[in-house]
């Protein structure tokens, strides 16, 4: 299984990282056998296993329950959690549970939406010894906000927000970043910036990393074409 640190590594030598989500015991086992480097067990489970319209209704328990089939299956990936929408703003001490469950479920990390009211929480969290995935740029917990699945950061005030939320994730001791749906040129002026690696989905080729749903990846959703898939 590959370290938080061996990610971060591979960033500096420039190697590139391959993960797709993944939230049941059958597609884990063949991902395990795969050179695929993590999986992401996400809230996107909520829609594409259990027939939600957005993410907002994923749930700890769910989570859990795909975090543990993943982890009997997949047991030698790097595995990395959602926190379920407005789970981290019931209270530090719920969020700890919450965390504390998905880590005994299976988890190796968790991935937190968004910065904005964030940064103390993650550092608490990276503090506590928990690596943590920050996500940026299309946060689709926050779809009633924003309308729709739509590129975000096109403009230069919108694109330089997201640049700085970068910086303040890796300050936070983020080991790592997702950018979701930004234009390729201020992903790659993301990328080149940190020192810890960036994952993208719809954000170009010159990430670390991509990732995909795997439902996606396999074309299993005929009604689901946006241009990254
Ligand atoms: N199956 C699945 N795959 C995903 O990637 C995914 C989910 N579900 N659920 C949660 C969010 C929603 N996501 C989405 C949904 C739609 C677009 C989309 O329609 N994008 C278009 C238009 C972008 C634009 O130009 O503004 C595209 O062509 O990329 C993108 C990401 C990504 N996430
Ligand atoms: C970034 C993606 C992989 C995600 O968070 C999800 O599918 O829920
Ligand atoms: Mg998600």
């Amino acid at each position: 299984m590959k370290s938080v640190n061996e990610f971060i590594k591979a960033k500096v030598k420039g190697e590139k990282i391959s993960t797709v989500t993944c939230y049941d015991f059958w597609s884990a086992k063949i991902i395990n056998e795969s050179d695929v480097d993590a999986i992401l067990v996400v809230d996107s489970s909520a829609m594409v296993m259990h027939g939600f319209e957005t993410t907002i209704n994923a749930k700890v328990v769910m989570m859990c329950y795909h975090v543990d089939v993943v982890k009997r299956a997949a047991t030698s990936k790097f595995i990395i959690a959602d926190i379920p929408f407005l789970e981290h703003k019931k209270g530090i001490e719920n969020l700890f549970q919450s965390v504390d469950k998905l880590l005994k479920a299976g988890a190796n990390a968790i991935k937190l939406e968004g910065v904005d009211g964030n940064l103390d929480i993650i550092k608490e969290l990276t503090q506590s010894g928990i690596p943590v995935m920050g996500h940026i740029g299309l946060t689709p917990q926050s779809i009633n906000k924003i309308g729709g699945y739509i590129i975000q950061g096109k403009d230069d005030n919108f694109s330089e927000k997201i640049f700085n939320e970068a910086l303040k994730l890796q300050s936070a001791g983020c080991f790592y970043i997702v950018l979701e749906l930004i234009p390729s040129h201020l992903a790659k002026e993301i990328s080149i910036n940190l020192s810890i690696p960036t994952i993208g989905i719809g954000a170009g080729l010159e990430t670390y990393g991509q990732v995909l749903v795997l439902h996606d990846l396999l074309g299993f959703n005929k009604d689901f074409n946006p241009k990254f898939v």
